[in-house]
C-alpha cells in the first residue's frame, strides 16, 4: 500500500505475532534483494480496550517507530476492505497511544494524530527548555529547526524552496545527531502561503521518503508556533498532497490524505 507515495507491507498479524526481527525486515524492506518498503506495518489485537485494534511500524532499516501517519490510513483502508472496519469514528492504538479514524466518502482518510508535545524530553532533544527556534553546527553551517513529538521526534527546517533543500546533506546529519538520543525525522519546509506549505522529508531509519504523514504534521504546527502558517495548511509533498487542520497548543491535529492499494501476497518462511 502506499498514502501519498510513502510505501509499506502491511501484514495481517491479528492471529500470530510477527515472526520477523529487525535483521529479516531490513531484508524484505530491500528494494534490490527483498519486497521494498519505506515502513512494514503490522495488525495486531488491540491490548487498550478501548481501541478496534493496534498497528506496530517498523522502518525498513528494522527501527520501531511510534507513529506513522500515512500508515494508519493505509491501515484503517485495510481494515475497512477486510470488512473489520465500519462507518465513523474508529480508535487505533499507536505504540505512542491512540489516534482516531474516519473513512470519508471520497475515500481518503481523517485521523486525529493526537496532541503535538513540544517538550524536549518528549521528542527527546536534549535542550533545557523548549523553543520555537534550535540552532545546531551540521557541515559547518548554522542551521536552525523547531522539534516537537507527534508520538515520533520531528525537527522542522523552514528554507527557501524546498526543491533546492540540502536533504541528503543536513537529513543525516541532523537525524543522526547527537543531541536527538533516538535520532529524529527532518522535514525541510517552504512556506507557500499562510494555508499552504511544501515539505520534503529525510525520515530516521528510511531517508527522503515521498510523503511522510506525521512530518507534515509537525511542519504545520512548527510553524504555526512561529507564526509563519495558519490552523488549516495544505501540504504539498512529493508524493502527493495533506491536509492539516490544528486549533492550537493543547489541540489535537487532524490529518487527511489518501491511501492507496497496490498488491497483495503471501509471504513463506
Ligand atoms: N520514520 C518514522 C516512522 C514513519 C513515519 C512516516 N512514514 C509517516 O507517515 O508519519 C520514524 O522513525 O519516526
Amino acid at each position: 500500500m502506499h498514502g501519498a507515495g510513502n510505501d509499506f507491507v502491511v501484514i495481517d498479524c491479528r492471529r500470530q505475532p510477527l515472526p520477523l526481527d529487525a535483521a529479516a525486515i531490513a531484508r524484505l524492506g530491500d528494494r534490490h534483494i527483498g519486497v521494498g518498503f519505506d515502513q512494514l506495518l503490522t495488525i495486531e489485537p488491540a491490548r487498550d480496550p478501548a481501541c478496534a485494534f493496534r498497528y506496530g511500524i517498523y522502518n525498513r532499516d528494522g527501527s520501531e517507530a511510534g507513529q506513522c501517519g500515512n500508515g494508519v490510513r493505509c491501515v484503517a483502508a485495510w481494515l475497512r476492505r477486510d470488512g473489520a472496519l465500519g462507518p465513523g469514528l474508529t480508535r487505533l492504538q499507536s505504540p505512542s497511544g491512540a489516534v482516531t479514524v474516519e473513512i470519508l466518502a471520497d475515500g481518503r482518510v481523517r485521523v486525529d494524530m493526537g496532541i503535538p508535545d513540544f517538550t524536549p524530553a518528549a521528542i527527546p532533544l536534549r535542550e533545557a527548555v523548549a523553543a520555537p527556534l534550535y540552532a545546531r553546527e551540521l557541515g559547518g553551517a548554522r542551521v536552525e529547526f523547531g522539534a516537537v513529538s507527534m508520538g515520533n521526534p520531528h525537527a522542522v527546517i523552514e528554507v527557501a524552496a524546498a526543491g533546492r533543500a540540502p536533504v541528503a546533506e543536513w537529513g543525516p546529519a541532523l537525524e543522526n545527531h547527537t543531541d536527538f538520543p533516538d535520532r529524529a525525522n527532518i522535514g525541510f519546509a517552504e512556506v507557500l502561503a499562510p494555508d499552504e506549505i511544501r515539505l520534503r522529508v529525510w525520515e530516521r531509519g528510511v531517508g527522503e521518503t515521498q510523503a511522510c504523514g506525521s512530518g507534515a504534521c509537525a511542519a504545520a504546527v512548527v510553524l504555526h508556533q512561529r507564526g509563519r502558517c495558519g490552523s488549516e495548511v495544505r501540504v504539498h509533498l512529493p508524493g502527493g498532497l495533506l491536509e492539516i487542520s490544528w486549533a492550537g497548543p493543547g489541540r489535537p491535529v487532524w490529518m487527511t490524505g489518501p491511501a492507496a492499494f497496490v498488491f497483495d501476497g503471501n509471504y513463506h518462511l
